[in-house]
């Protein structure tokens, strides 16, 4: 069994009297340490399945295994306790507490889980050493975003899930956010899930799974992915 299975998942949302079906019988695996990068139109949906992998949704159908674990199974308090530690979650939008420093942010996190990194370690980690006493409000998009990053990989996530994670940034930045994110998949054997609808990123990628219209078009795997530095994006 692969390291993540995701089977036949469906996800369905009632509208009024529409129903919307997000998720058709998803299907994918994705094994330990690999870059995965889900591609797909606006409102085809990647977040939808993103937000079940994360245990922050629940699917109508389906299982998840993570690690031999059926997390579709799982009861609330299970599920919080897999969130916790087990899932890290880089956003578009930062999330950030600004009235705390970058590592007081990551300090946050890691408390609430047994075995975190060192909030400084993490940081340094994200090219932050230098900024680790900044208010958020000091720190540019970029910077937050690496803080993100740093919250998020402190509590040694089995799974690192992105979405859009480079969105809101110029694409100067948001190819140095790319950067930071393999190499701390590469460093740190984290497997990690970027969701986008720039179709370059996926030349850098392990594995690419394309959605469209709620179902998986195609999964490929990249024999030899280009390093991040040699794409446009
Ligand atoms: N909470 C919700 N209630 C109702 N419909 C929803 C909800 N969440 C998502 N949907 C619908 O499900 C479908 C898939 O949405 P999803 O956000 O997963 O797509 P996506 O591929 O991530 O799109 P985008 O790239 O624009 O974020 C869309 O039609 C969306 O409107």
């Amino acid at each position: 069994m692969s390291f993540i299975e995701v089977k036949d998942i469906v996800k369905k949302y009632q509208v009024g009297e529409v129903e919307i079906i997000a998720n058709d019988q998803v299907s994918f695996s994705i094994e330990e340490g690999e870059f995965v990068v889900i591609l797909g139109p606006s409102g085809a949906g990647k977040s939808t399945v993103l937000n079940i992998l994360g245990g922050m949704d629940s699917s109508d159908a389906g299982n998840i295994f993570i690690d031999n674990r059926d997390i579709t199974k799982l009861n609330e308090r299970e599920l919080t306790t897999y969130r916790r530690e087990d899932v890290g979650f880089v956003f578009q939008f930062y999330n950030l507490v600004p009235n705390l420093t970058a590592k007081e942010n990551v300090e946050l996190a890691s408390q609430i889980v047994t075995n975190a990194m060192d909030a400084e370690e993490v940081l340094a980690l994200c090219g932050l050493a230098h900024r680790k006493d900044n208010f958020i409000a000091q720190l540019s998009g970029g910077e937050q975003q690496r803080v993100t990053i740093a919250r998020a990989v402190a509590k040694r996530p089995k799974v690192l899930l992105c979405d859009e994670p480079t969105g809101a940034l110029d694409s100067k930045t948001g190819k140095m956010i790319l950067k930071l994110l393999m190499d701390i998949c590469k460093k740190t054997n984290t497997t990690v899930i970027v969701i986008t609808h720039n179709s370059v990123i996926a030349e850098a990628a392990d594995r690419v799974i394309t959605i469209r219209d709620a179902k998986v078009e195609n999964v490929r795997t990249n024999q030899q992915p280009k390093k991040v530095e040699d794409i446009e994006i």
